[in-house]
């Protein structure tokens, strides 16, 4: 069955880890405190710092505590879906003011304009929140690259390392698994698309094998023909 559409991870995939972690994530952690202050009783932060209180199983927590928590999280990777839906909203500011822009490798700008090109729908998987993806490559380096993807996926339809995820989104795509080519860096990540029957590359920047995946160092060398 050939490829019709391709889903791709960003951290580590499209765009460098030093990116999330030395940029993104000491943004989130500088400005977040003040954006949970000044917003919270605004309905959608809210509803964010109400899953925090039930993710946390501190049910009382108030927006100080919550804020406290939502730092831990940050400090220790959590891919917890309020979280990453608060730092969408914040990172938003950045993009907005000119603060931040979006790292996308090269060659990962070049390939997925050539397969957008040749016809091959894209779309996103990322625990980075949906405003998140579209911030990065909308807001990018290279320029507005969100007219190239056909939709954006994230924890809310369920964690990365999960084959019912893979199976949902390809349900959501409307095409069978193995039509859909998954690109990631995280093994546990490729292992859970396969098994949901996706087609998978591993990305290893600084080389190395992605143990039962092909995996390659380069969006450049990715062939979606081949399958
Ligand atoms: C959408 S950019 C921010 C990325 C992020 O917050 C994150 O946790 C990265 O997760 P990924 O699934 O892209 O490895
Ligand atoms: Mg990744």
């Amino acid at each position: 069955m050939p490829i019709k559409a391709i889903l791709t991870d960003i951290e580590g995939t499209t765009s460098a880890v030093s990116f999330v972690f030395d940029v993104l994530f000491p943004y989130a952690a500088a400005h977040l405190p003040d954006y949970v202050r000044q917003h919270a009783a605004e309905l959608v932060v809210a509803e964010q710092l109400a899953a925090v209180r039930a993710d946390s199983g501190e049910a009382n927590a108030d927006s100080e505590r919550c804020i406290e928590i939502l730092l831990g999280w940050i400090a220790e990777d959590r891919k917890a879906t309020p979280l990453k839906a608060l730092q969408g909203m914040v990172w938003e500011q950045g993009y907005r003011a000119g603060q931040l822009k979006g790292h996308v490798y090269p060659d990962a700008v070049d390939a997925l304009r050539q397969w957008h090109a040749e016809g091959y729908q894209l779309y996103v998987y990322s625990s980075g929140s949906i405003q998140a993806q579209k911030l990065i490559f909308g807001c990018s380096e290279a320029g507005d690259l969100s007219p190239l993807f056909s939709g954006y996926f994230d924890t809310t339809s369920g964690p990365k390392r999960e084959a019912g995820s893979y199976q949902r989104i390809a349900a959501a795509i409307g095409l069978p698994g193995e039509e859909i080519l998954f690109l990631s860096d995280v093994v546990q990540e490729l292992d859970a698309a396969q098994q949901a029957g996706l087609q998978t590359i591993g990305l290893a920047r600084e080389g190395g094998v992605l143990e039962g995946h092909d995996t390659v160092a380069s969006f450049a060398v990715i062939d979606p023909a081949r399958f």
